[in-house]
């Protein structure tokens, strides 16, 4: 069978998608600059160490590899970073995608699962948020997201990459087994914070706000496990594979927990107390973020086996137990 190239595959998610596709018995090579990513995260012989921006590099994958799809999860990540730095956003996110998308059009790779967000569709109109919300994206991160977006239909009236964009809501939680988890320099997602202050590696976790129109004050969001969005990775691929066409899909489990929710159910999960700092809103931050995934779960057949947010929690706090400590 050809292999699938994942990009980003060293990072938090797309280290969890390789493990997943490799279980699930595909072949895979990995495109990481180790920007953000570890090579440790990646299996032994799979990754190749390189930029989605850099033709030569991608002409040398695709010829040598027999790729037949990609997975791209190469990217910058911050919504703070690319208010601050916006070109550094677009020269990466949509530049050096563009790279990428012209090497599969050269090479003739017609299958593509992108890395979208939730952050395309800025502050909601309505929640849950479905595939039909209007996009409107607050930050310079979102509208890379959404430009990549928006110009697939023309790759694919062009040059027949078919993709399948995936919007995940907040990505939680680590391997079941314990083997990966997530790990971001600088750390800026709540749950690993949290366990941070949890296990004592940080002296308190800050609540960014607590005047929000919610029940408690404090932003609401979607977690969603990491092992659930490898799932539905795989199930988007063989959507492709099966002559189905180009889709995108939010993906989250529909139910919102507020900060104070999350660290009520990581003190319970830890059996620990830690200390909570109420702090400023933090620029950007829509109250309220849940997805309507029944278009993913009709569609693709996608099933969440660990739905509840203290299965998320529990498995994130084995990773931090294990190894947060030694980075
Ligand atoms: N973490 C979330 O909650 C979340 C939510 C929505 C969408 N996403 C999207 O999912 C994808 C993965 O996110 P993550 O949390 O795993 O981030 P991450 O930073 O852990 O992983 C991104 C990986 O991409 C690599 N990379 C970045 N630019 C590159 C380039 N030009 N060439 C080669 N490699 C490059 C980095 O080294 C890193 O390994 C991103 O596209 C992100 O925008 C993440
Ligand atoms: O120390 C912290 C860290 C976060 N938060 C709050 O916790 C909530 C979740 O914040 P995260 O940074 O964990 O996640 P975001 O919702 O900001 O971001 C996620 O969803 C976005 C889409 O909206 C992007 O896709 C982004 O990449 C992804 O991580 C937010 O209200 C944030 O203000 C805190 O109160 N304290």
């Amino acid at each position: 069978m050809s292999k699938i190239l994942v990009t980003g595959g060293a990072g938090y998610i797309g280290s969890h998608v390789v493990q997943y596709l490799r279980r699930c018995g595909r072949e895979v090579v990995v495109l990481d600059d180790l920007s953000g990513g570890f090579r440790d995260a990646v299996p032994a012989g799979c990754l190749v160490e390189g930029n989605i921006g850099d033709r030569a590099a991608l002409d040398q994958v695709f010829a040598e590899h027999g790729i037949a799809a990609v997975m791209n999860f190469a990217s910058f990540i911050e919504v703070g970073a690319s208010v601050k730095d916006p070109s550094a956003y677009y020269r990466n996110n949509i530049g050096n995608t563009l790279e990428l998308l012209d090497a599969m059009a050269r090479h003739g790779v017609g299958h593509l699962i992108f890395s979208s967000t939730a952050a395309i569709f800025g502050n909601p109109e309505y929640t849950p948020i479905d595939e039909a919300h209007p996009k409107a994206p607050i930050n310079p991160y979102g509208r890379t997201k959404w430009l990549i977006e928006q110009l697939l239909p023309d790759y694919e009236q062009a040059y027949g990459l078919k993709s399948v964009c995936l919007r995940y809501f907040n990505a939680a939680g680590a391997d079941p087994d314990g083997q990966l988890g997530e790990r971001h320099q600088p750390e800026t997602h709540l749950v690993p914070l949290v366990l941070q202050a949890a296990s004592g590696r940080r002296e308190a976790i800050s609540i960014f706000g607590t005047d929000y129109p919610t029940p408690d004050g404090t932003c609401i969001r979607d977690y969603i496990h990491v092992e659930d969005l490898a799932q539905a990775h795989l199930r988007a691929l063989e959507h492709l594979e099966s002559g189905a066409d180009s889709a995108a899909f939010n993906l989250g489990n529909g139910n919102g927990f507020s900060i104070r929710e999350v660290i009520e159910a990581a003190r319970a999960v830890t059996g620990r107390d830690f200390k909570v700092v109420e702090s400023e809103r933090r620029p950007g931050d829509p109250p309220v973020l849940v997805a309507d995934s029944a278009l993913a779960r009709s569609t693709l057949g996608w099933t969440p086996e660990f739905a509840d947010l203290e299965t998320i929690i529990a498995h994130a706090w084995a990773w931090e137990q294990a190894k947060g400590v030694k980075w």
